[in-house]
């Protein structure tokens, strides 16, 4: 399929779930809808709730609904562009992580302001790659400074937890855990938490002009902690099982909140920094840009590539 969205239902807010977070609880599910996007088809169904205040919320299962798909294989660009194609225009993600600080404990939350890429070239990380059409997204600041504030004023909901309001994710190739020497070098750079999968999704979201943030939720000290044993998943399934129910507790308590930005006043500061934002990325004339590559971008981006054929 390339170029027209025929799945347009106007849900603005969607949800990625990682790792133990593979539905909404506390939500109506409306709709159930198998999307395909001119980058192929998402890790699964997209399942749209509504919220007791009658908006709709897309979610996604980021590794499939029964954790199918290695976090070096998930079709990162089909997951971001088949929740914009639904309508989204901010996407709160979640993610287990391990911790890289002490002070960060299994269980905690962290709302990470910067990423440090360690993925090894292999995933599509751009919806520009093989287009013909050339772009580069602005990424200084990865992830939404208005959802992230957002978030935090919801922190109290959730007391058996800490939510620590900024930090650094390393994101890692994997599919196997870091060495000793490699998590060591992590601290050494002043990262927080380490996981697998904010490279290359905070990336596609900022190109697909989505307001974008990512709770990170301890679930392990990964493997720099000499007196302990480094991290196995029958650890971060433990812990998550907790933060699990921590992070349904979360949204839900974030939502009315997120519903008001989303809904109620579409031109609202949250949403400003990045709906817009590729409208000068462009290097290109568009009688310069491929045809069937505009074609296939018009599926992200119509009032960029709607016109010109
Ligand atoms: C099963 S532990 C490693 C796995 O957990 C995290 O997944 P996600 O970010 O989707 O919550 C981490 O990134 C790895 O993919
Ligand atoms: N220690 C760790 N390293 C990478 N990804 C993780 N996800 C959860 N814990 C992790």
């Amino acid at each position: 399929m390339t170029g027209v969205n025929t799945y347009f239902r106007d849900v603005r807010i969607g949800v990625i779930g990682g790792t133990g977070l593979y539905s909404l609880d506390g939500l109506d599910v409306v709709e159930t809808v198998d999307v395909e996007t001119p980058w192929g088809r998402p890790s699964g169904p997209i399942t749209i709730a509504a919220s007791p205040r009658g908006h709709r919320i897309a979610f996604l299962a980021r590794h499939g609904p029964s954790h199918h798909v290695l976090p070096s294989e998930v079709n990162y660009r089909a997951n971001i562009a088949a929740l914009k194609a639904l309508g989204a225009q901010v996407v709160l993600a979640f993610s287990a992580v391990g911790s890289l600080r002490e002070e960060i404990r299994p269980g905690d939350f962290v709302l990470i302001d910067q990423i440090i890429d360690r993925t090894k070239g292999g995933r599509a990380d751009s919806f520009f790659t093989g287009t013909g059409v050339t772009a580069h997204a602005s990424f200084g600041e990865p992830v939404s400074a208005g959802l992230r504030a957002l978030v935090a004023r919801h922190a109290a909901a959730v007391p058996a937890i800490a939510v620590h309001g900024s930090g650094t994710s390393v994101c890692m190739e994997g599919p196997a855990f870091s060495t000793r020497a490699e998590s060591n070098l992590y601290r050494a750079w002043g990262a927080s938490v380490i996981n697998m999968t904010n490279i290359p999704e905070a990336k596609l979201a900022r190109e697909a002009e989505l307001t974008y943030a990512v709770v990170c939720m301890a679930t392990d000290y990964d493997a720099w902690r000499e007196a302990a044993e480094p991290v196995t998943v029958a650890e971060v399934m433990k812990t998550m099982k907790v933060n699990a129910a921590n992070a349904k507790a979360l949204l839900l308590a974030v939502l009315p909140d997120l519903e008001q930005a989303a809904y109620a006043d579409p031109a609202a500061a949250l949403t400003a920094p990045e709906a817009g934002s590729m409208q000068y990325a462009f290097q290109q004339p568009p009688e310069k840009q491929s045809a069937a590559g505009r074609k296939q971008l018009r599926f992200l981006f119509p009032q960029y590539f709607g016109a010109a054929e």
